[in-house]
């Protein structure tokens, strides 16, 4: 489709050369585009139309990159990213080397802030705010964040800070009633409140209590722009309590209401103010509004019939696997209760939930809450399975430190998205989850090899009462194993040994697994008898049957899809204790991921890069012989 007022827009300034009765149309080409682009790209798609004609407006009134717009989470930015330069390369989307899903620094001077993460932007842009204040400038700060952010803990530390502070910070509250799935709370139901017929005033009524409660600035353009009457509305809200001032609901898909409430917004000295604005996830594309996640991230697609191309599955995904597990543990044990933060979809507990409505929680985003919430639970007696994703769960660690390790309290961590996620990039890479729970007293820490292994060790947490134990796999498919019946509880710190060879030991904790055991094969073509041993757990190590490993190898090679500081650095301390290095001929190499945040690419690709692959397996082992057993045995 032919986009031509969008043509001309290579910056915000192009934009706001136009006149205001163009801006629909722009509006209207923006979304297409954004539907073209991530057609191809795949992506957040839901989020993004449901903010175009807001993103036009916003750069249209405010003075963008002067003026800060910050947009939470950031996955609703791709016509944000349309209108600020990044037009051209708008199909590179989450690609290799290309633009970032989220709002990104390095990327734009139009995104001040960098996301994935939700319900950062008001701190952020108080923080921002206070620090213009303090340099005597006079830009505006806005906020842009969800009504499913606006769920998380964060939202409201940052609301309470700014309602005492008067800086000027504009947040608007971009109010879809949906989160990835339907949102869930008391804060979701009040807003549905806010937003039913009733709340709607008139102009005289609005502008009479524009005058009690604004300055008197907004109440005199409130009044000459009768074209926005239905939609301004201040009185008793929460957010007023909290030292805003709140505008709204108004329609967010109306420019004509945008416009102006934008316009008296940027133009009062008062702050901090809260506009509510009200639109539609999907808004503009039929496929996108009637799906029941509005397409929130979709993969390529058909333009037309809205048809997603999905590939089909040659094994059951992760996810998968860990849902149907532990909804077979539960029927047999009815102490198990699941709880998500907001990602019922994406853990697997929507199929738990599907079965055990009353012993499902979705408390939202709010990680924090939702660890010290089955911290709470496990004090009773019940057995909370937590499902986060590693990512996510970095928000939680001291609920996790202090709330249920210190305790010891036997809470289940099912980390998804463990190791590299690709398309989403580094914000959202399970790297770190080793590192950050294998160092805390009483926890146990497992990673899966394959799904069977996954179903073992669901089994495993369900049968562990003592204290708290975490598991981790990563996003996407299984290896295709035969999979087990059910799943039979593992001996807490053993691993197995999978292939037993003399000189070389592959010691691998995780789905890089496989990788070892094609790199095992290579390494045996070329004459080095190489053993694969899976270690199951991280912590608390299987002691035995590593020492065994680095006595009996001349190489001891560690491979984890994890940073470092995890596995192997654990390994190495127990060899260092136990006297393992100080015999001269063994030679240990730990293979963890680089120290670096990987740019987004196919998974497989970026463990290619990080060395993390058979062939990276191969190089590591001949490093370690050295030059001479390199030459012999390519001879
Ligand atoms: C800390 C954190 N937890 C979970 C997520 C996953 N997540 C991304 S977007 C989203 C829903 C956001 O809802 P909302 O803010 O209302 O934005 P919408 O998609 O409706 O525009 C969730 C749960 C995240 N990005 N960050
Ligand atoms: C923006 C966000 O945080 C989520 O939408 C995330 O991108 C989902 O990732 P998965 O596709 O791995 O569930
Ligand atoms: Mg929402």
């Amino acid at each position: 489709m032919s986009t031509p007022l969008l043509d001309t827009i290579k910056t915000p300034d192009d934009l706001r050369r136009l006149h205001e009765n163009q801006l629909r149309q722009v509006a209207d080409e923006l979304r297409t585009e954004t539907i073209s682009a991530v057609s191809v790209t795949g992506g957040h798609l839901g989020a993004g139309l449901g903010v175009v004609e807001l993103t036009v407006a916003l750069h249209y009134v405010f003075d963008t990159p002067r003026d800060r717009v910050i947009w939470d989470v950031g996955h609703q930015a791709y016509p944000h990213k349309i209108l600020t330069g990044r037009r051209d390369r708008i199909r590179t989307l989450r690609q290799a080397e290309g633009l970032s899903g989220f709002t990104k620094r390095q990327e734009s001077e139009y995104d001040p802030f960098g996301a994935a993460h939700s319900s950062t932007s008001i701190s952020a842009g108080l923080g921002m705010a206070v620090a213009r204040d303090l340099e005597g400038k006079t830009n505006n700060v806005i906020a842009v964040i969800g009504d499913g952010a606006m769920s998380a803990g964060m939202a409201y530390e940052a609301m309470n800070n700014a309602g005492a502070m008067h800086s000027r910070l504009i947040v608007i509250l971009n109010d879809n009633d949906m989160s990835i799935a339907p949102p869930t709370g008391a804060m979701s139901s009040y807003l549905a409140r806010l937003v039913s017929g009733g709340t709607y005033r008139g102009i005289r009524e609005t502008a009479k209590q524009l005058a009690k409660k604004l300055p008197k600035f907004i109440y005199e353009k409130a009044q000459r722009a009768e074209e926005f009457a239905r939609g301004f509305w201040t009185g008793g809200t929460m957010f007023e309590e909290l030292g805003f001032y709140y505008v709204g609901p108004i329609d967010g898909h109306n420019l004509d209401h945008l416009l102006p409430i934008l316009k008296n917004v940027r133009d009062t000295e008062t702050g901090p103010i809260l506009v509510h604005v009200v639109t539609k996830k999907g808004k503009g594309y039929a496929p996108a509004e009637a799906a029941a996640d509005k397409y929130h991230g979709v993969v390529t697609f058909d333009v037309v019939t809205g048809a997603q191309t999905k590939a089909k599955a040659n094994a059951p995904s992760y996810t998968k696997v860990f849902g149907e597990s532990l909804i077979r543990e539960a029927r047999a044990d009815d102490k198990i209760v699941a709880v998500t933060a907001a990602m019922p979809s994406g853990t697997g507990i929507d199929l738990f939930g599907k079965e055990f409505p009353a012993r499902t929680f979705d408390v939202g985003i709010a990680e924090q809450h939702a660890v010290t919430f089955a911290a709470g639970m496990a004090t009773e007696g019940y057995k909370p399975f937590c499902a986060i994703y590693s990512t996510f769960l970095q928000r939680a660690y001291d609920q996790v430190v202090h709330d249920v390790a210190i305790q010891n309290l036997p809470v289940r961590f099912a980390l998804d998205r463990a190791g590299l996620v690709g398309a989403d990039g580094p914000t959202h890479a399970g790297s770190f989850d080793v590192a950050y729970l294998g160092c805390l007293p009483n926890m146990v820490v497992m990673a899966a090899a394959d799904e069977a292994e996954l179903v073992h060790m669901v089994a495993t947490a369900a049968a562990h009462d003592s204290g708290p134990i975490a598991f981790r796999y990563p996003r996407g498919e299984g290896v295709g194993v035969d999979m087990p019946e059910k799943g039979i509880p593992l001996a807490i710190g053993k691993g197995r040994i999978v292939k037993e060879g003399s000189r070389i030991a592959l010691l691998s904790l995780g789905t890089r697994l496989s990788e070892a055991l094609k790199a095992a094969e290579e390494l045996e073509a070329r004459g080095l008898s190489t053993t694969v041993a899976d270690a199951r757990f991280a912590k608390p190590l299987d002691e035995e049957m590593i020492l065994r490993l680095a006595r009996d190898h001349e190489v001891l090679v560690t491979i984890e899809e994890g940073s470092i500081g995890g596995f192997g650095s654990y390994v190495l301390q127990l060899l260092a204790d136990r006297g393992a290095l100080d015999r001269g001929s063994l030679k240990v190499r730990a293979m963890v991921l680089p120290d670096i945040y990987q740019d987004q690419d196919k998974p497989e690709r970026m463990y290619a890069k990080a060395g993390l692959d058979s062939a990276g397996i191969v190089t590591k082992v001949f490093e370690a012989l050295g030059r001479e057993e390199t030459r012999k045995a390519s001879a």
